[in-house]
């Protein structure tokens, strides 16, 4: 739920939060922003002597954290997000800042400088909106800082070396985390709690108040980079090049620009772009895992086409009847309603009142009208993307030649690829677009083959036995997934193998959202009950240094996991372990991480699974569950990253209650990564 306003304003756009501050994560998403987290790579190491003001450095850092993501992530495929927000948070003793302590003789340093006396602790924040046209990158600035006044207790040495040795200060600028141990050492704070903590909520939603709703849109610095100068020399540009402002203007108030005053019809170009929704782009593939799971929903009977708002009809190709089975073999296809002039200029009509139309019924229309998940599938399983990425642009009756199809039919797959936005046809021929380059090429870092695999393979058919479930008279979800797991749990390696590959290419896209959703650094273990190739465990391990990371799943998929390539150097941290985690007793953690597995299950395992998590939980432990979000109210039902499961989205407070009932209390609910909804809650003493 989003209760501000102006932070629904950022709701449809690409939004990305350049910071690896777990904290900073947790008070965006708490807030209901939806943003994807890349972390800044812009060393901070500005010149502290040249600003006139600690907070001028701070904001001065925000914005060049901020700009060398919007930078990195322009250059690497040409378009930037809407909005890149970057911030900066530092402890100030009079003119002397203080950042995070390198080791615990600097922590000391800093916490013996604090120790009974006020200081103040400012974050620098800047609100980075792009536009990216012809290879160029258009970034227009707003900036601003809060500062907090916090004072100290006299505290004794053997306190703060207690609370060094806690780790807790090493990631905290000041050497202190006043959110957790921390908290103890203040004795009081005046001002913005969550500004110490690391972000300004507060003001940085008036800020956004005031570039979204004013008549004119002042304050914001114009940059133009014709050429984005490369990573590691982005930051050694100069400010007048940076656009960056005079460090001792840039702050509260002090706000200069050389943006023309005017009004919303003059709003720069990348604001403009921002607030209208032009180039913005779903962070996740969410158009292509909705198509690859639309079929669940015509075989669950939904009256629309799932895409028929994003794709829909007005892709689909006017009056072509074909069958992916059929070009295959090359046969001619036959059957389906010859009359397809009610498809003529009426995109984004329901599927089925299409059908109605043309006066035929739902079910028999979307026989003869393969739906786009199998045109997807089909495509995948000729390695038509991988033929173009290697050879592209190539005309159809080359593409058939290579994949030994027919020609006619090849070229009808290429154009209903292309109308759904995964191919490009120009005069050259057929090229992949960025999206299939990305996701649907086999060997791509985030390639969702195995998705496209595992569901043509398999979730395919559990689906077409959802009547058998309805008939039957069992409740429809819950006798498909029984059908879905009796069958993977029964069947070969190579399904196992399938199912593996699946949830691995999907994990690599939710690892980081769910592992950062919360801040979990008072955790020291994790257990990932069905946490397959641990992709998610790696996740974990990486954000948090300290968290040994168990990974608890079937024998024959542990068995399989050393297949995967997970590297990284957090390795050692985590460990693989075999078990049934209905039968066999739950590994000791001190969080338990359910990672979209709740929706799997039908109500009576899902209560067992829960209550036998709960009686391994210590007092104090957690249990983090992330699952695919349920729509908001008014969106479009739309499958959304049901991939891999078949239950249907808890609101956030079903998954409140549903932990609740199970011991565990003090339950936060984030929305992360556009798609998650992830929940957190703590195990109450008995
Ligand atoms: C005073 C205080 C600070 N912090 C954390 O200190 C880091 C500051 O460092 P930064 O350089 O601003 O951020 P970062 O963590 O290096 O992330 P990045 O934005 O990627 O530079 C941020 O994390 C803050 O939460 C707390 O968690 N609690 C506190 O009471």
């Amino acid at each position: 739920m989003v209760l501000c306003p102006v932070i629904g304003k950022l709701q449809h756009k690409r939004v990305v939060l350049a910071s690896a501050s777990p904290r900073r994560q947790e008070i965006l998403s708490n807030a209901g922003l939806r943003f994807e987290v890349v972390p800044s790579r812009f060393k901070e190491k500005l010149h502290k002597a040249s600003f006139a003001t600690p907070y001028a450095y701070a904001v001065e850092t925000a914005k060049q954290k901020a700009l060398e993501v919007a930078g990195r992530m322009h250059q690497k495929d040409l378009r930037a997000p809407d909005v890149v927000i970057g911030a900066d948070t530092i402890v100030a003793v009079g003119a002397m800042i203080l950042e995070k302590p390198v080791d615990k003789q600097d922590a000391y340093r800093m916490l013996s400088r604090l120790n009974g006396k006020e200081h103040s602790v400012f974050t620098g924040v800047a609100i980075v909106h792009c536009c990216s046209k012809d290879g160029r990158l258009d970034t227009e600035v707003s900036e601003f800082y809060e500062e907090t006044t916090v004072k100290f207790s006299e505290l004794s040495e053997e306190l703060l070396w207690e609370y060094i040795n806690s780790g807790e200060p090493m990631d905290k600028a000041g050497g202190y985390g006043i959110q957790a141990l921390g908290g103890m050492l203040v004795e009081y704070v005046h001002g913005d709690f969550l500004n110490v903590v690391g972000f300004p909520l507060n003001h940085f939603c008036k800020e956004l108040a005031r570039l979204y709703y004013p008549p004119r849109p002042a304050d914001l610095r114009r940059v133009r980079h014709d050429s984005i100068p490369a990573v590691d020399t982005f930051e050694n540009l100069s400010d007048s090049e940076a656009g960056g402002a005079d460090p001792g203007q840039s702050a509260k108030g002090g706000r200069g620009g050389e943006q023309a005053d005017g009004d919303r019809s003059q709003a720069p170009r990348a604001l403009d772009a921002a607030l209208n929704g032009a180039d913005s782009r779903p962070r996740f593939p969410t158009g292509l895992l909705e198509l690859m799971d639309g079929f669940k929903a015509s075989k669950r009977g939904a009256t629309l086409c799932p895409k028929s708002r994003e794709v829909g009809l007005e892709c689909w190709p006017r009056g072509r009847l074909w069958d992916p089975a059929a070009l295959l073999a090359g046969q001619q296809v036959d059957g389906g309603p010859q009359d397809t002039s009610c498809l003529q200029g009426r995109p984004g009509l329901p599927m089925a009142d299409h059908a109605d139309q043309a006066g035929v019924c739902w079910g028999s229309w979307s026989k003869c009208h393969p739906p786009p998940p199998k045109v997807l599938f089909t495509a995948c399983k000729l390695k038509l993307f991988d033929v173009l990425k290697d050879q592209g642009p190539l005309q159809a009756v080359d593409v058939a030649r290579k994949l030994s199809t027919c020609a006619g039919r090849t070229e009808q797959l290429l154009d209903v690829c292309a109308a759904l936005g995964l191919l490009e046809k120009t005069r050259r021929g057929y090229s992949n677009t960025e999206v299939a380059t990305l996701h649907l090429v086999s060997d791509g870092e985030h390639s969702l083959q195995g998705v496209a695999e595992y569901n043509d393979a398999h979730v395919w058919g559990v689906f077409t036995r959802l009547g058998l479930a309805v008939r039957e008279g069992a409740e429809q979800t819950r006798g498909a997934l029984g059908a879905m797991e009796e069958e993977r749990l029964s069947q070969s390696r190579e399904l196992t193998l399938q199912f593996m590959r699946a949830k691995h290419s999907l994990s690599k896209l939710t690892a980081h959202h769910v592992a950062t959703a919360f801040d979990l650094s008072r955790f020291a273990s994790a257990c990932d009950l069905g946490g397959c190739t641990g992709i998610l465990a790696r996740e974990l391990a990486q954000e948090y240094p300290r968290l040994q990371v168990t990974v608890f799943d079937l024998p024959e998929v542990t068995e399989l996991s050393g297949g995967f390539q997970c590297g990284g150097r957090q390795t050692e941290r985590i460990r693989f372990v075999s078990g049934d985690f209905f039968k066999d007793s739950l590994p000791e953690a001190d969080l338990y991480v359910l990672s979209r597995m709740l929706q799997d299950w039908p109500d009576d395992k899902l209560h067992k699974l829960l209550s036998r998590i709960s009686s391994s939980c210590k007092p104090g432990g957690g249990l983090l569950v992330a699952e695919a979000a349920a729509e908001e109210e008014g969106a479009s039902q739309s499958p959304r990253l049901r991939t891999l499961s078949a239950g249907q989205p808890r609101s956030p407070d079903e998954h409140r209650r549903l932990l609740q009932r199970h011991g565990f209390q003090d339950v936060r609910v984030a929305r992360a990564g556009d798609l998650l909804c992830v929940v957190l809650g703590t195990r109450a003493a008995p």
